[in-house]
């Protein structure tokens, strides 16, 4: 893959709930601070949202709650379908993979795609063992062969720190520390060149919270996988991307190198957010 050309383009991705009025964009976000349009009552919780994401490099979300963050990767990985716009993925050479078919997206994100929730919940699927999350994951990308898959998922948890021997327990019976850790062993099981990861250590104690990150830039720094961080948590942010969106009332309103956006923060929330880290 050439490094120069983006894995993924984003051009103005918009999600807009309920029936939007001529000026619902104009008449939401930063500027007036709602997202919601006085006219119509639509929410507008991402609109015109562009950004390149190059192979292996990790891109941070990062907001209030309800700025979007969750929006922009829940349409690119097909859990919410985006009211408008374009994503050109590199893997996929349909062009537009949010005008693709249902059938072609449940390709594009079991082959080419994985997705880490804040919920264990809305990852793991409680009634299979964390191997047989994995083994899941693997089975709806085509592999059947049984032995290699029970491979495959020893070779995965012991990558993610879940003792081997646990293969056959049920997440429910895990930490949370450990249930996030089995739901990034499934999410990378696949070997996707992009992942998603969704407020993964929000729910977790400080402690859990800083060895998860660990886990995650080690396999990122070993596999060099393209990620979309989302979080509220510039602490977060600052450990794990490169470059940064910073998102409030479903819009982009500061976007560039981590270091500098923490650093030389230019719009006026952007210091706010910065300002509350020091
Ligand atoms: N199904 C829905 N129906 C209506 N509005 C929704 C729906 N889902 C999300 N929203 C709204 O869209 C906006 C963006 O939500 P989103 O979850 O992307 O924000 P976020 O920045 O990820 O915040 P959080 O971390 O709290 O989830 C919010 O105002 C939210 O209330």
């Amino acid at each position: 893959m050439n490094e120069n050309h983006p894995l993924l383009r984003v051009r103005n991705l918009t999600k807009v709930y309920g029936e939007p009025g001529p000026e619902t964009l104009e008449r939401t976000g930063p500027e007036v601070n709602s997202n919601i349009c006085p006219d119509t009552d639509a929410i507008v919780a991402c609109a015109g949202v562009s950004f390149d994401l190059y192979p292996g490099e990790v891109l941070g979300i990062v907001g209030e709650s309800g700025s979007g963050k969750s929006t922009v990767v829940r349409t690119l990985y097909f859990d919410i379908e985006a009211t408008m716009g374009e994503a050109l993925f590199r893997p996929y050479e349909g062009g537009n993979i949010l005008a693709a078919s249902g059938q072609q997206k449940r390709h594009i994100r079991n082959h080419l795609m994985g997705m880490v929730y804040q919920n264990p919940r809305d990852g793991l699927n409680f009634r299979f063992s964390s191997g047989g999350n994995i083994a899941e994951k693997l089975i709806m990308a085509e592999h059947m062969h049984v032995g290699r898959i029970r491979e495959r998922a020893a070779f995965l948890l012991e990558k993610t720190e879940v003792p081997v021997q646990r293969m056959d327990d049920p997440p429910a019976s895990f930490s949370g520390g450990m249930q996030q850790r089995v739901q990034i062993a499934k999410a990378m099981a696949n070997n996707p060149p992009l992942l998603f990861l969704d407020e993964v250590t929000t729910g977790l104690d400080v402690s859990v919270q800083a060895k998860v990150l660990d886990l995650i830039r080690e396999l990122q720094q070993e596999l060099g996988i393209a990620m979309i961080v989302v979080s509220h948590d510039l602490s977060v942010i600052r450990m794990l991307t490169d470059r940064t969106l910073v998102m409030k009332n479903g819009r982009v309103v500061e976007s560039g190198l981590t270091d500098q956006v923490l650093q030389d923060p230019q719009h006026a929330y952007s210091q706010l957010l910065v300002s509350s880290l020091l």
